[in-house]
């Protein structure tokens, strides 16, 4: 398959406007099948404002987004999976409740309820993917008596029982601590290489986005202080791992990461852009 026959998202010369504020400008991209993008940048660069055009709850001001050679349809739809860094999933549903919820919607969008033998099908189809995210003893508990780590487990099955192409991430982890972050570090791989989803995630941990990503994109603006100049992908920066020691079923989130050998050698400047971030 060619590059370009393969890129799942193609972005064209999109511009986001509010006002007489411009936050994006020029951003061109095709982000491949199976890819792991992960998107850093300074506080209010547009990060979020690009992943609200990815999902459709944004309209760009100019350009296009194209998802699998079509338009994006203009509103959100089940292909495109979401988790946000809180408040992802309905505190007065269970966890098994908040996992059925999108297939229940799927399948009876009117009464968003199933019956009988179909919910009983659903159900095990939740209880499978709560085991996988390692939440299948906490089935009947309610999303306030879990952890944060355990909620954001809860949020990414709730966004992968419907099996979407596209998972779009907004910061999903950074409100963990070290140890439970290191831990859904190696879950997020695991369901990303299990699923061949693709994955586009903002975050500010600049080790997390080479950690995770295969690809990092810096988005910056220019001119920080003018308003009529909006930010743009200044680095966009392949990221390759060495194989782990034992095998590929070894830690997937061992720290060896390295970049492409081509990149490696443009790449101070690069990591005082990724410093200058880092510190903001
Ligand atoms: N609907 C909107 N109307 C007006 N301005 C907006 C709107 N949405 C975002 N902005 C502005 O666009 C800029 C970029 O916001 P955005 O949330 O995309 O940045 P970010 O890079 O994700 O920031 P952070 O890293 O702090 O989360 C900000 O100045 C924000 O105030």
């Amino acid at each position: 398959m060619s590059g370009a026959a393969a890129r799942l998202i193609e972005v064209r010369d999109v511009w986001q406007v509010y006002g007489a504020r411009i936050v994006l400008e020029r951003i061109s991209l095709g982000i491949e099948a199976g890819s792991f993008v992960t998107v850093v940048g300074p506080t209010g660069c547009g990060k979020t404002t690009f992943l609200r055009m990815l999902m459709s709850e944004e309209t760009p001001s100019h350009g296009t987004i194209r998802l699998a050679g079509a338009a994006l349809p203009g509103e959100p739809t089940a292909d495109r999976g979401v988790v946000f860094q809180r408040y992802s999933v309905f505190p007065h549903l269970s966890v098994l409740g908040n996992v059925v919820l999108p297939l229940e919607i799927a399948a009876a969008p009117l009464l968003g309820r199933l019956f009988g033998a179909a919910r009983r099908r659903a159900e095990a189809r939740a209880r499978t993917l709560l085991e996988e995210v390692g939440l299948g003893h906490a089935a009947s508990l309610y999303p306030a008596q879990l952890s944060g780590g355990m909620q954001q487990r809860l949020a990414l099955a709730q966004a992968l029982i419907l099996k979407p192409r596209v998972l779009l991430l907004d910061e999903p982890f950074s409100a963990l601590d070290p140890g439970t972050r290191a831990d859904i570090h190696g879950l997020m791989r695991r369901l990303w290489e299990e699923t061949r989803m693709t994955v586009v995630m903002v975050t500010h941990d600049i080790s997390e986005a080479f950690r995770l990503g295969t690809r990092v994109l810096v988005f910056e603006r220019p001119e920080p202080d003018d308003p009529a100049r909006g930010a743009r992908i200044t680095h966009d920066i392949p990221v390759r791992r060495r194989a782990p020691r034992n095998g590929p079923g070894d830690d997937p989130t061992a720290g060896t990461i390295a970049r492409e050998d081509g990149l490696a050698r443009a790449s101070s400047d690069q990591m005082e852009s990724s410093d200058r971030i880092k510190m903001l």
